[in-house]
């Protein structure tokens, strides 16, 4: 590529995003690519540290790299997503509605082995608000050989799943069933309800039943089937999950003939959790720590299950690498390595 000196670039027109950076203060592209340069930007690109600029050149066979970025944005993109426009030769993916990002870690591995390409994202399963950044994609150099990019589609589409998506968490009618002698006979007052309440709430589906059961395994049983007969699309039993021998709701559950996927998970709180399924409809069991602690397996576990996703016992398992939370005295979850 042909480069020239600044000083004599007035007229030319620049063929990338320029960024200056002002330590403390901004970073960001000061001129845009296609600006002309004036006499008055002479000074400014200087104090940028640019003593040349480069001049538009057609090589047959090379892309720029907003186009480079683009294409790579447009290979990756699947639904629920947003392409923003290139800036500094970078694009930027963004949620298009709230939900649960699915990111295949294999797809941006093989993606990220090609030389020069760059494929950053958000982990696999973060869950993401409308507006949110999720990924970016750019090339390093500013024109690249489209075969490369080429080579990068041709892998992409290779995936059964897009390398990345934005799945919307559905609304769910949920019911919830209260274990514990102490709240079904008033000892004291039911803090759990509440608690799960909020998140399913904060999930955007809603709680058609909540029924107080003491620790009595029929009883369990009982509210569990009514709440299915009212058309409950998840049902939350909470409660009576490890080791005591008035915990009985692990028994309750496997005992009326639902398909246990697990007992245990390997994530820290929330270590005596249960999966199990009737038919399509999840039935899940939740131990004390999760009406306790802010985030726990419950959180990292429910909204997939709202994606609509089917969990394996696989699933689960493979949450012990960052399944340890680090109780920090102010959640800060998902902005942290719980559950990454
Ligand atoms: N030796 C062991 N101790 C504990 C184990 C273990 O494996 N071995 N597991 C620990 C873990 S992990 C958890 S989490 C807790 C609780 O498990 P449970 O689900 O069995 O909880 P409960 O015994 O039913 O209750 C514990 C505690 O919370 C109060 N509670 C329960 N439900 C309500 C409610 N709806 N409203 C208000 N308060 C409630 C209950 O009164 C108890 O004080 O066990 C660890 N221990
Ligand atoms: O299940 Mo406890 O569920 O680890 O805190």
């Amino acid at each position: 590529m042909e480069k020239i000196k600044v000083k004599d670039s007035v007229g030319t027109i620049l063929i990338h995003d320029m960024t200056q950076i002002i330590p403390g203060v901004s970073k960001g592209p000061r001129f845009r690519k296609g600006h002309i340069v004036r006499d008055e930007d002479i000074s400014v690109l200087l104090s940028m540290g640019k003593e040349h600029i480069y001049v538009w050149d057609q090589t047959p066979g090379l892309i720029h790299e907003n186009e480079a970025a683009e294409r790579l944005a447009q290979a990756v993109a699947g639904s629920g997503l947003v392409l923003d426009e290139p800036k500094e030769g970078k694009v930027n993916l963004t949620a298009a509605h709230d939900g649960l990002l699915y990111s295949s870690v294999d797809g941006i591995l093989a993606l990220n082995t090609l030389e020069q390409v760059i494929l950053s994202t958000l982990h696999n399963h973060y869950p993401v608000k409308k507006g949110d950044i999720v990924g970016g994609t750019r090339v390093v150099p500013l024109m690249i050989d489209e075969a490369v990019i080429k080579e990068a589609e041709g892998i992409a589409k290779t995936f059964k799943e897009p390398i990345l998506e934005v799945r919307p968490l559905k609304h769910a009618k949920v019911g919830i069933v209260t274990t514990g002698s102490e709240v079904y006979h008033g000892r004291i007052q039911d803090k759990f309800g509440p608690v799960l309440r909020a998140k399913v709430e904060n999930w955007g589906s809603e709680v058609i039943a909540h029924t107080l059961a003491n620790d009595d395994v029929s009883l369990i049983q009982s509210s569990i089937r009514e709440q299915l007969n009212q058309g409950a699309e998840m049902v939350l039993v909470s409660g009576g999950m490890s080791v005591d021998p008035d915990d009985v709701t692990p028994t309750a559950i496997k005992e009326m003939g639902a398909e246990l996927i697990t007992y245990g998970a390997p994530v820290l709180p929330g270590a005596m959790f249960l999966l199990a399924y009737i038919g399509k409809i999840p039935i899940m069991g939740l131990p004390g720590c999760v009406m306790y602690s802010k985030t726990t397996a419950f959180d990292l576990i429910a909204p997939r299950l709202m994606t609509g996703e089917r969990l394996t016992r696989l699933d689960i398992v493979k949450l012990g690498s960052g399944g340890l939370c680090l109780n920090c005295p102010v959640c800060i979850y998902p902005r942290c390595s719980f559950g990454k």
